[in-house]
C-alpha cells in the first residue's frame, strides 16, 4: 500500500492567532491541489510555542475552532489531517492538543503532549498530557508525540508494541539543537522499524530560530524528504510494504527480551 504524505513546514506568527488560523487554512488549500492522503501540520501552530501568561486568552477554548476548520477541510479536501498541536484551553487549564481527523471529517484521537519542555517553562503554563494514543488513518495503524517527547523513547516504545506502521512528530525544535532533531527521529524510526513523519515549524520565536528541516523517514532511517529551514509544503510518498520487509529481516520486536531489562 502507498500513500502520499504532505509536509505543512509553516512559518508560525507568535501570538498572532487569527494570522494562525487563516494560514494554515490557505496552507491545507494549496497541498490539497496535489491529492494527498494525510496533511501533517506542526506544533503549536495557532500560538507559536513561547509559553507565557498570554496563553489562556489565546488558547483555543475546549478546541472548538481547531477542530471545526480542521474537520471542514478535511471533509472538503477529502484528506486525512495530522493537525499539528494547538494551544488549548480546557476547564481553566492550557493543554498543548493534538487533533486527529480522517477524511470524512470526524476526530478520531486527541492527544495532549506529555513532557512538557521544563527549560522553556512549558511545565508552569501547559498542562502535561497523561494518554499515550493510537489510531487508524486509511486503516494504517498510526501514533504521534509532541517535540520534546521524542527524548524519551520509552513511551514511543508503548505504542509501537501495540503495533505501529507511521508515527508523527510536530514540533516547534530550534535550529540550535537541529542535529539532536535529526538523530533523535531517525534513532525512533529505526529502532521500531516504522515511517516517521516529523513537520516542525520555521522562522522565529522571539530571538530563537525554529529549525525546520522536516523528515520523512522510511523504516530503515532513510530520509524520503528533508526540508530546507523556510515554509514549504512538500509531498512524500510512502510504501507500507518496506515495513513488513524490514521486520521480516530484523525482528526486533520478535527478539526484544524485556523479562531481563531491569537491574538485579
Ligand atoms: O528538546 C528540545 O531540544 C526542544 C524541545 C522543544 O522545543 C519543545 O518541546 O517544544
Amino acid at each position: 500500500m502507498k500513500k502520499k504524505i504532505a509536509l505543512l513546514q509553516m512559518d508560525v506568527a507568535v501570538g498572532d492567532v487569527n494570522r494562525n488560523y487563516n494560514h494554515v487554512e490557505e496552507l491545507i488549500n494549496t497541498a490539497a491541489k496535489e491529492q494527498p492522503d494525510i496533511m501533517v501540520l506542526p506544533e503549536t501552530w495557532n500560538t507559536g510555542f513561547y509559553p507565557t501568561n498570554q496563553l489562556p486568552t489565546e488558547a483555543d477554548k475546549d478546541g472548538e475552532r481547531t477542530q471545526t476548520i480542521l474537520s471542514q477541510l478535511a471533509h472538503k479536501h477529502n484528506v486525512n489531517i495530522v493537525g499539528g498541536s494547538v494551544a488549548t484551553l480546557r476547564e481553566g487549564k492550557v493543554y498543548n492538543t493534538s487533533y486527529i481527523i480522517n477524511r470524512e471529517g470526524h476526530i478520531i484521537s486527541q492527544y495532549d503532549k506529555i513532557h512538557s519542555f521544563t527549560p522553556a517553562k512549558e511545565d508552569k503554563f501547559f498542562q502535561g498530557g497523561e494518554h499515550t494514543h493510537r489510531f487508524f488513518l486509511d486503516d494504517i495503524p498510526c501514533s504521534s508525540v509532541t517535540c520534546y517527547d521524542i527524548r524519551f523513547p520509552e513511551i514511543i516504545r508503548t505504542t509501537t508494541l501495540q503495533g505501529v506502521d507511521l508515527f508523527f512528530v510536530p514540533a516547534q525544535w530550534p535550529t540550535m539543537r537541529q542535529r539532536h532533531w535529526e538523530i533523535l527521529n531517525t534513532a525512533r524510526a529505526i529502532e521500531n522499524q516504522m515511517f516517521l513523519c516529523a513537520v516542525n515549524a520555521c522562522g522565529y520565536i522571539g530571538k530563537v530560530k525554529c529549525a525546520g528541516n522536516s523528515l520523512l523517514l522510511d523504516p530503515w532511517g532513510d530520509e524520503l524528504l528533508h526540508l530546507g529551514d523556510t515554509e514549504e509544503i512538500a509531498i512524500g510518498t510512502i510504501d507500507l510494504s518496506v515495513t513488513e520487509e524490514i521486520r521480516r529481516k530484523i525482528n526486533v520486536f520478535r527478539d526484544r527480551k524485556p523479562n531481563m531489562y531491569h537491574l538485579d
